[in-house]
């Protein structure tokens, strides 16, 4: 009796709903998919380049859709067997590659989870295989990932879904910990947002592995692809646009996967559930969507000059400076540590609020560092079209989104404290302006 009194006590039932209710959380498992696929064959060399506006979109890609040899088309059976061998090349390297394993935070049954640390070393395996296949072989040799393109986002959608279904329905067997906002009892939305907190298989973190693995790592070699394919075509070296991408991209990854103990305080792993959002997000938004201006400098061979590329790299550097800094800052001060000696304020709830250091200047200063790096990486693509900017656009959406749903979070878990820090520190993610 007291047992069954507690578990509902640990997982009651989520009250209100985000993303505009079921409707709009079934519109986004739609959407990306679609987005991801329209961004291809609607910005891509067999449709005549990426259209000039974005409303040029649409009659390239609706002429399509009624043709069942374009649905066929989607399907590539060599490139999802090759997906699926890189899905188990990456649960292999998890638990044969040695690291280190932590604890994460604490989380509302009091216990905390372990995790294994060494997404970077499977970054370096498989950076080390596949910059030895270039040398040995030639760029020729790794031009399959942007070849069987479509084959391959496919494939990482089938395993979203598969995922997605999974972690739903064994959500409901045994004493799970339920994401608070994932138990709403719609199916939609749960399936979407994630139902269980934290699905494991054994001491195996699916949340955690899905978010830094598969698809972190398959965005840097998607895009060592189209850098490929770029010097194939060449003849020789990649323009100085496409080098600025890849060298931006892959140090955005590598740091990511460097600082893997930093994810364990973001939003994803302490607060949402694993669901169809997280699993698309991860597995095929990431690399398929975020690799688009290295694909389509692949056919645009934008030469910059030394001028733009000195901008463009002060603008990436200003803004990984302070996405570094300030995820380090955080990063630190939830650990126990306070290096730079940073004002704080205490909180009822017994944790404390940075107020000083990137922390003092806005609420969210590595959402801003964030949205600089992600205009660096479109500038190199030049202006001719608006459609390589669609990472700018929605990462700008996304994070102020996020900045409002983390807020929201924020007054539950601290009430008037938090009400007194942003007092304190005014503005949520552009100093002077929001
Ligand atoms: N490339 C991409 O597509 C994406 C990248 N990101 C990046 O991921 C990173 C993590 O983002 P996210 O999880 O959203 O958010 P944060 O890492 O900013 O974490 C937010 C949490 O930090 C704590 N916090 C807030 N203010 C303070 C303060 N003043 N002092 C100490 N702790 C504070 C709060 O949790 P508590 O107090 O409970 O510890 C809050 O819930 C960011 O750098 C973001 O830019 C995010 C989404 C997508
Ligand atoms: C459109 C859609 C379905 C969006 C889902 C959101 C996801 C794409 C993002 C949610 C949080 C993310 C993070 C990263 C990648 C994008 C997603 C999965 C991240 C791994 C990128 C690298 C960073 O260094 C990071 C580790 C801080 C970051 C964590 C959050």
């Amino acid at each position: 009796m007291s047992v069954a009194k507690t578990k509902a006590d640990l997982n009651p039932r989520t009250q209100g709903y985000e993303f505009l209710g079921p409707l709009g959380a079934l519109f986004i498992t739609l959407a990306v998919p679609a987005t991801t696929y329209a961004l291809y064959f609607g910005c891509s060399e067999s449709s005549g380049g990426c259209p000039p506006a974005l409303d040029t979109l649409w009659p390239t890609l609706s002429s399509s859709l009624s043709d069942p040899e374009w649905w066929q088309s989607l399907w590539d059976t060599k490139a999802s067997l090759m997906y699926l061998a890189w899905y188990a090349f990456c649960v292999v390297a998890y638990f044969v590659l040695p690291g280190d394993w932590i604890e994460g935070t604490q989380i509302r049954d009091g216990t905390r989870k372990m995790y294994k640390i060494n997404a970077f070393s499977t970054f370096l395996l498989s950076m080390g295989i596949t910059f030895g296949l270039i040398w040995r072989f030639g760029a020729q040799s790794f031009t399959f990932i942007y070849e069987h393109w479509v084959g391959f986002a496919t494939a990482a959608l089938a395993m979203s879904i598969f995922q997605g279904l999974a972690c739903y329905l064994t959500s409901f067997h045994g004493d799970k910990l339920l994401a608070l906002g994932g138990n709403t009892g719609n199916p939609i939305y749960d399936f979407f947002i994630g139902r269980e907190l934290n699905p494991s298989i054994g001491l195996f973190d699916v949340k955690s592995f899905n978010e830094l693995r598969p698809g972190l790592i398959l965005w840097a070699l998607v895009d060592i692809s189209l850098a490929c394919e770029q010097a194939v075509r060449r003849g020789s070296n990649i323009t100085d646009s496409m080098a600025l991408v890849l060298f931006f991209q892959l140090l955005y990854i590598a740091d990511g996967l460097y600082n893997e103990p930093a994810i364990f305080t973001t939003m994803d792993i302490t607060t949402d559930g694993f669901g169809f959002m997280l699993a698309v997000g991860d597995l095929l938004w990431v690399p398929f969507v975020y690799s688009l201006q290295a694909r389509y400098l692949v056919s645009h061979q934008v030469e910059l000059g030394p001028v733009w590329c000195a901008i463009v790299l002060v603008v990436n550097f200003t803004g990984y400076y302070i996405f570094r800094s300030a995820n380090g800052e955080k990063n630190d001060f939830r650990n126990g540590k306070n290096p730079k000696n940073l004002r704080y304020m205490d909180t009822a709830r017994g944790t404390k609020l940075l107020t000083s250091g990137w922390w003092g200047v806005c609420r969210h200063p590595n959402y801003l560092g964030d949205l600089l790096m992600a205009l660096a990486w479109s500038l190199p693509t030049g202006f001719e079209t608006p459609i390589t900017y669609f990472y700018v656009a929605y990462f700008t959406v996304l994070l102020i989104h996020r900045e409002l749903r983390d807020e929201e979070n924020c007054e539950k878990k601290y009430g008037a404290d938090w009400h007194k820090y942003t007092k304190l520190v005014k503005y949520r993610i552009f100093p002077y302006i929001y």
